[in-house]
Order: structure tokens, then sequence, then C-alpha cells
């Protein structure tokens, strides 16, 4: 078995309801996200991906259609608490908004990202490993064999 990681950023922003400190303010992000994927490599020398786990190129194509593309220049808004109507507030004003059904903060959106790559993952790769940095010196994992 063989992991390969591809790494991604995107800039995002978020709002943390009821916190006590100041990330209840709306803020920004430059989000780095390492996504580890894991299998055997192939070996047939008629397939073009031979040698590769998965090309990288396909990682990068989910990652980037279920979760980069999708908030990036965004703001991720709890919708279970009364932001759900700042959201549609900014909405309204013509801000893109992302509506999560959890408090979004590195921990939440670490699961939410593991679940929409593991969907759309061949059934030969498995999700391994993610990280994902708020900042230089803040970040989460997230490691298959705990969940
Ligand atoms: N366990 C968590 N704690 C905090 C989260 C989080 O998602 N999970 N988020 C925040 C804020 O959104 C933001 O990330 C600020 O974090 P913090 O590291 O405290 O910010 P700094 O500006 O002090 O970061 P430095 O890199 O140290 O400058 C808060 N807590
Ligand atoms: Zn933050």
């Amino acid at each position: 078995m063989i992991r390969i990681t591809k790494i991604f950023t995107f800039e995002t922003a978020h709002v943390l309801y009821n916190y006590d400190g100041k990330c209840k303010n709306m803020h920004g992000h430059s989000y780095k996200l390492f996504v580890t994927v894991k299998g055997k490599p192939i070996n047939d020398m008629e397939n073009p991906k031979n040698g590769m786990v998965v090309d990288f190129g396909d990682i990068k194509t989910i990652v980037k259609s279920e979760i980069v593309d999708v908030w990036d220049h965004a703001v991720l808004l709890n919708a279970l608490s009364p932001h759900k109507e700042l959201g549609e507030d900014l909405e309204e004003k013509g801000h893109k908004v992302i509506y999560c059904s959890f408090q979004p903060t590195c921990e939440n959106m670490l699961y939410a990202i593991a679940a929409k790559i593991k969907s759309k993952l061949p059934a030969d790769i498995s999700l391994a490993y993610l990280k994902l940095h708020e900042t230089e010196n803040s970040y989460g994992e997230w490691f298959a064999e705990d969940n």
C-alpha cells in the first residue's frame, strides 16, 4: 500500500456563532488542505495510469469540485444558528454564502471534507488522512483509523 498526498489552498471566511473569542466576528483564512489517499499502484503496462495509486489529477478534480471551488471566496456560517439570517442578508446583497449544518470550525470542516471526498473516490482507493490549516500555526487532522 502506498499513500499519496495532494495539497490545496482556498480563501474562505467563517463566523463562529456564540464563540467566546475574537472568531465570533466574521473573518477569513487562507486555508491549506492536505489530502492523502492510499491504495496499491496499478501494475499493468497496458494501463495509461501504470505505476500510480491514482492520478494526482483525479484527486485534484474531486477536491476542487467538492471543496475548493465551493468554499473558495465564500463565507461559511452555522445555518442551525441565528447566523442563518445573516447569511440570507448577505446572499441578498450578492455574496457567496455556504450554509453549514454545523459550527464551521476546523474540526467540523474536516468531517465535512472527509465525507465529500470519500463519496467520490474510486472503490479501490481510500481516504487515509486530511490536514487542514486555518493559520500557519493552527491546524486539525483527520485519520481514517480514528473514524
Ligand atoms: N479548536 C479550534 N479552536 C479554534 C478554531 C477552530 O476551528 N478550532 N477557530 C478559531 C478561529 O476561527 C481562528 O482560526 C483563530 O484561531 P487562532 O489560532 O486562535 O488564531 P490566531 O490569529 O491567534 O492564530 P496564529 O496563527 O497563532 O496567529 C479559534 N479557535
Ligand atoms: Zn477563523
